[in-house]
């Protein structure tokens, strides 16, 4: 049953999320899944999706317990063209999720399904004792089991691979079309798919490269922090990148660039405009949009 929906890709499901979001049937039947695992393991307290925006119990009765924020298929306006999507998942230790910030997570993954299936795991040095660290896992179907593929993921300062989301905000967002003018000038390789999973795991796989999605008055922020940006910056700054929190539009130049990681989850469904990759990239967008 849920495999069939699953496989049925990108049929609609005929229901908004809380907030207005068309579902499709995959989307609800990945959360299913992933809901009815968390509540079957017995780790965790509470978990929201951005299907279910909400902090929701799950039973846990482990000595140690955790929640989780999750989306349960990101790509989802990609997904019927066949491209590869993935998960995203950020854990936080005890039993809540508002008020957190991404700094707090104990770890974060994001799976990918592509000609492989495979998961970029990061665990913080709050859980660590010392540097966070960032590895790949791959599952190896013959053996049902997942294997370690990297050791390491580690992103250099600088690389000239750029991945450009909500493009539309350079109509109304002047620093946002400079910034992306000075990537065709200076001949940046553009890959991007519109997924975030797969855009963000090419700058592991690579070590090299920067993602941005920023928003304008025009063209609002959807990436969320909870489900997605937080875990996101986790995974990229554990393996020695950067992360910074785009500036809301309208906001005067001149304003201090923030870690995503340092962002508080004030709303179950906040969200907003970031940049993630190797350092010096970073540092060349925050000249552009805070300068
Ligand atoms: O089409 P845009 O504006 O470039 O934005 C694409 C972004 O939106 C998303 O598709 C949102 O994800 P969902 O599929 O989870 O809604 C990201 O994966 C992607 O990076």
């Amino acid at each position: 049953m849920l495999a069939a929906r699953l496989a049925n890709g990108a049929s609609k499901a005929g229901t908004d999320n809380a907030f207005g979001d068309e579902q499709l049937d995959v989307d609800l039947a990945a959360d299913e899944i992933i809901f009815q695992e968390f509540m079957s393991c017995g780790a965790v307290a509470v978990a929201a999706s951005e299907e279910k925006p909400v902090e929701a119990p799950m039973g846990g009765s482990s000595e140690r317990l955790y929640s989780v924020g999750f989306d349960p298929l990101d790509g989802s306006s990609i997904i019927d063209a066949n491209f590869a999507v993935g998960s995203i998942f950020g854990v936080w230790p005890g039993d809540k999720l508002l008020g957190r910030t991404g700094r707090q997570q104990v770890a974060s993954c994001m799976s990918q399904y592509g000609p492989r299936t495979t998961m970029a795991v990061a665990l913080s040095a709050v859980t660590t004792g010392g540097d966070a660290v960032a590895f790949e896992l791959t599952f190896q179907s013959d053996v049902q089991r997942w294997v370690v593929t990297r050791e390491k993921f580690d992103i250099a300062p600088a690389g000239k691979v750029f991945a450009p989301g909500n493009l539309r905000a350079t109509a109304d967002q002047p620093a946002y079309k400079r910034l992306f003018d000075h990537w065709v000038d200076n001949r940046y390789t553009l890959r991007y798919t519109g997924g975030m999973v797969p855009d963000v795991y090419h700058i592991l796989i690579k070590n090299k490269g920067v993602f941005s999605n920023v928003s304008s008055a025009a063209a609002k922020a959807k990436l969320r922090l909870l489900y997605e940006c937080a875990p996101i910056a986790l995974l990229i700054e554990a393996a020695g990148g950067a992360s910074v929190m785009a500036p809301s539009p309208g906001a005067a130049s001149g304003g201090t660039p923030l870690s995503v990681l340092d962002v508080e989850i004030d709303n179950l469904d906040k969200r907003l405009g970031l940049c993630l990759g190797g350092k010096e990239e970073v540092d060349v967008f925050n000249r552009f949009m805070f300068g």
